[in-house]
């Protein structure tokens, strides 16, 4: 994906197109600009004193001197506590590296906790999880630039315990692109290594009609989908229960071992391919004849990932399916998979919005499911509808790239 650095938010609500008030722009404000101007007033400051010595004279002074102090000792306190120990959109909060632990050979899973202890996170975190899709962004120091990612939801197979939940705890699953410069970077962290973000940033507020998602995620793409699922599912009540179904495409068995596809099989049209061979410009993608075949875990340990789609699984039964495809086993998503979901015949009557399609993952592959989105004024927007979604004309769903 190649984004250079964004602060754009792209915001979805509903009808027949989600509403996009995206405005994505590249390089953060500067997080220091604000401690620096905060010199004596000069609205405070009394015009200039004349030569005389009357006590009015001589209580001007003595207001100056009590102001430029003051100013002085705040500006002082404001360059050594931390912009704000709460996650904001407007400063940089900083975060300690807990832990990195790799799950396959080109991601991690990387855990931080809030440098400075503060109550507030938990209501942050939590408003943006009742929302629906939301990101961080993260800084690259040195360069001056920042990426966004994907907080993971906790869910029952998640290593957080109550107390770190409570103390703001936060988990990433973040892919190394060996030429990219953040990811790289965060992956040369240590443990206790600092890393700044803000946030939340909303990516897509799931409307609160919404009662079927299909979520068509690639590769780390998969993160805003526990997000989804999450959000969604934990509005099941005794009348309501909605139900996502998520379509997943990696490129290594290691990033989704242990996953088994729930479509017992789905074939592939013949001209389906690799999003990831257009991506990259290879073309390994004619051997195109694919039946989703059950991954087997061949007695490894299933991926954090999958662990985590399981237990949203055993928590909500019967309102999450999973598929898997696996570029490294030639098992592409084509448009025959996606049919099965998105026919007409499934379609459910009813207000808009009930029926959200989300796309998430890499450039290449948002463009080959549901075409480009586009950039104007410095604004990423979400482009016409293209790709195989668009064949499919997706009657009564509302799509959204995020
Ligand atoms: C809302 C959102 C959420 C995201 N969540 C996650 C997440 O949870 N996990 C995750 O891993 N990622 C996530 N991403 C992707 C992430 O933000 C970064 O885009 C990704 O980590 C790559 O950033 P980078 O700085 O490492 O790579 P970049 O430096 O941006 O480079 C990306 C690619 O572009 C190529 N490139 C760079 N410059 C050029 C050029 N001039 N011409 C041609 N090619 C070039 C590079 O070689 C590289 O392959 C998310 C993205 C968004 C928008």
């Amino acid at each position: 994906m190649k984004s250079s650095i964004h602060i754009l938010r792209c915001r979805c609500s509903s009808s027949s197109g989600l509403r996009s008030t995206a405005t994505r722009s590249h390089r953060y404000a500067s997080t220091s600009s604000s401690s620096t101007s905060t010199s004596t007033s000069s609205s405070t400051t009394p015009s200039t004193p004349t030569p005389t010595t009357s006590p009015k004279r001589t209580r001007w002074l003595a207001i100056t001197l009590v102001s430029i102090a003051a100013a002085s000792a705040g500006a002082y306190i404001r360059t050594q506590t931390p912009s704000s120990a709460t996650l904001n959109t407007e400063t940089f909060t900083k975060y300690s590296l807990v832990s990195r632990v790799p799950i396959s050979a080109t991601s991690s899973l990387f855990t931080l906790r809030p440098r400075y202890p503060s109550s507030d996170n938990y209501d942050v975190y939590e408003n943006a999880w009742r929302t629906g899709v939301w990101s961080v962004m993260f800084k690259q120091p040195q360069l001056q630039i920042g990426r966004d990612y994907t907080p993971l939801p906790t869910t029952a197979a998640t290593s957080l315990s109550v107390d770190e939940e409570n103390e703001g705890y936060l988990r990433f699953f973040i892919r190394k692109d060996p030429f990219g410069e953040v990811s790289r970077y965060l992956h040369t962290l240590e443990v206790g290594a600092d890393i700044e973000m803000r946030g939340p940033q909303i990516e897509c507020e799931i409307p609160k009609e919404t009662r079927e998602i299909l979520f068509i995620a690639g590769g780390t793409g998969i993160a805003p989908a526990l997000q989804a699922g999450y959000s969604l599912l934990n509005r099941t009540t005794t009348t309501n229960r909605p139900n996502i179904h998520i379509i997943w495409a990696s490129r290594l068995r290691a990033d989704c071992v242990g996953g088994v596809s729930d479509t017992p099989k789905v074939e592939a049209s013949p001209s389906s391919r690799s999003w990831f061979s257009g991506w990259f410009g290879s073309s390994s993608s004619s051997k195109a004849h694919v039946e989703s075949v059950a991954l087997t875990s061949q007695g490894q340990e299933s991926s954090l990932i999958v662990r985590e789609l399981e237990a949203l699984k055993s928590q909500y039964p019967g309102q999450i399916t999973v598929d898997y495809y696996l570029d490294e086993e030639n098992r592409f998503i084509g448009k025959n998979d996606l049919a099965e979901f998105i026919k007409p015949s499934k379609s459910v009557a009813g207000p808009q919005n009930r029926k959200l399609i989300l796309v998430s993952g890499p450039e290449g592959f948002i463009s080959y499911m549901a075409g480009p989105k586009v950039w104007a004024q410095g604004t990423e927007l979400q482009g016409p509808l293209k790709g195989i979604i668009k064949e499919l004309d997706p009657k009564g769903w509302a799509v959204w790239k995020l």
